[in-house]
């Protein structure tokens, strides 16, 4: 088993806590307050469940599994998601829930209670739109099957040596290409597949995202079986719902509404800047807030993302920045340094946008707002129409089961700024205005949202 170095995110209900450096012992020594016992007794919240990991009808491995990572109750989704996934017999499901509300501990249990520990072959295949959330789903899956016999492989590039034959493991986590591949060339033998999931899986099903690969690899399981489907998101835009409903037909479904997307503990704010040269400015005067606990900042395209941090480390700061450019042992070094806490500001690109969870990460940074025209293979070059699900899942970096969080938009001129009110209309969460200047409310309203 390739045994994930990521399985080290806060384990569940510990403190994100803000370990301020000398340096940043400005004023700003607030801590970050965890609600997480209040939410879960909120009703409202979507973190509350009136039921216990008990009766959802787990096996006792897994119970102590779950009870290992720190988890007490099970989070709303959970709660109602697992009795569908685990009835008899299985049944598809499409399930949405905010971010941060435990989506994946639904889906992985669903995997290792299905597996036949005694057949050592393939039976649960997991797809995540990037290499980092794979990593990190597959610590989950190591984590709670902690007291099974349960074997797991990755199918993200270069997890096997390029003559490797027969995958034996019980579960498979990786990204589309790679598990198509490894699926043609036998190395991963389907014929005992019986559940196959998709996170984030209104991107794996986007036509214009990975919708033709994640399709490649259900089309190359096994006809002669019921394969349960299971798909799950925190946002299901109307165009790729209906390719979901087809993709697991007759699923469980559990929905949001529209005004339900985000959570209420992330507060948004946005700062008008004069031009690109002043957000670098504005960016670099933020850097004692960025590293009061950890920061991501996303940019339009990797370049980007690059040359800022570049900059950035030149004037003597402390940043990392990570993009789909980097091979793959340099990506696995940098998320991990950053979920070490080695550094406290990651500069990326969309490639971290969905599921990446990292407690201590209090602050997203828009550096550019996302577009549609930046998605994956998304035609039309001249569509500036900003990218909702995207700044929904951005912005869900933070705010992680209960903890508060802060977002930062930059707007720079006419178009940044209708792009942000675009957003703010399809969300219907305020975005209040921070002048650029006034770094004291900065901090100010930093310490109200974080308190
Ligand atoms: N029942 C629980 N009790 C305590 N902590 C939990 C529970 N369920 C999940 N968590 C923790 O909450 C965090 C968020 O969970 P997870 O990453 O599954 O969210 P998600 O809904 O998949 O979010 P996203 O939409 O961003 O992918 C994780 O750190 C996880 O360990």
């Amino acid at each position: 088993m390739s045994s994930p170095a990521a399985a080290e995110s806060a384990p569940a209900g510990a403190a994100a806590e803000p370990k301020n450096d000398a340096e940043d012992l400005i004023k700003s020594t607030f801590e970050v307050s965890v609600t997480l016992a209040d939410q879960q007794a909120d009703p409202n919240s979507p973190l509350y469940s009136a039921k216990t990991f008990e009766e959802l009808g787990l096996h006792d491995d897994l119970l102590k599994g779950i009870y290992d990572m720190g988890f007490t109750k099970p989070s709303k989704i959970q709660e109602r998601a697992l009795p569908l996934l685990l009835s008899n017999p299985p049944q598809n499901m499409i399930g949405q829930s905010q971010s941060g509300t435990g989506k994946t501990a639904a889906f992985v249990l669903t995997m290792l209670s299905r597996v036949d520990y005694s057949i050592n072959k393939p039976q649960a295949l997991c797809l995540a739109p990037s290499r980092e959330l794979a990593r990190q789903i597959m610590s989950v899956v190591v984590a709670m099957g902690k007291f099974t016999a349960v074997q797991t492989e990755y199918a993200i590039k270069e997890s096997l040596p390029r003559d490797a034959k027969n995958v034996t493991a019980h579960i498979i986590v990786g990204t589309p290409g790679t598990m198509t591949d490894l699926i043609r060339r036998k190395v991963i033998d389907v014929s005992e597949v019986k559940v196959f999931v998709l996170d984030e899986a209104d991107n794996m099903l986007d036509k214009d995202g990975l919708g033709e690969q994640t399709l490649r690899v259900k089309n190359m399981l096994p006809k002669n079986r019921t394969v349960q489907i299971v798909l799950f998101s925190a946002t299901f835009p109307d165009h790729v719902r209906n390719f979901a409903n087809k993709f697991a037909p007759n699923a469980n479904k559990i929905e949001l509404q529209r005004n339900e997307l985000s959570v209420d503990n992330i507060r948004q704010f946005y700062m008008d800047c004069k031009n690109e040269e002043h957000k670098y400015e504005v960016l670099v005067s933020l850097y004692h807030l960025l590293t009061i606990g950890q920061s991501i900042i996303f940019c339009q395209h990797r370049h980007t993302a690059d040359r800022i941090s570049q900059r950035m480390t030149a004037e003597g700061h402390k940043v990392a920045s990570l993009h789909g450019a980097k091979d793959a042992t340099e990506r696995d070094a940098i998320i991990d340094g950053f979920r070490e806490g080695k550094n406290k500001v990651l500069i990326t690109t969309n490639v971290i946008a969905r599921g990446i969870d990292i407690m201590q990460v209090n602050m997203v940074v828009n550096y550019d707002l996302p577009l549609l025209n930046e998605r994956d293979n998304h035609g039309s070059k001249g569509d500036f129409r900003p990218d909702i699900e995207t700044y929904i899942h951005r912005i869900g970096r933070t705010g992680r089961f209960g903890r508060k969080g802060i977002s930062v938009n930059f707007v720079h001129d006419k178009a940044t700024w209708q792009q942000m009110e675009e957003i703010e209309r399809a969300t219907g969460k305020q975005i209040i205005r921070i002048e650029t200047t006034d770094l004291d409310t900065m901090e100010e309203q930093m310490k109200k949202a974080l308190k």
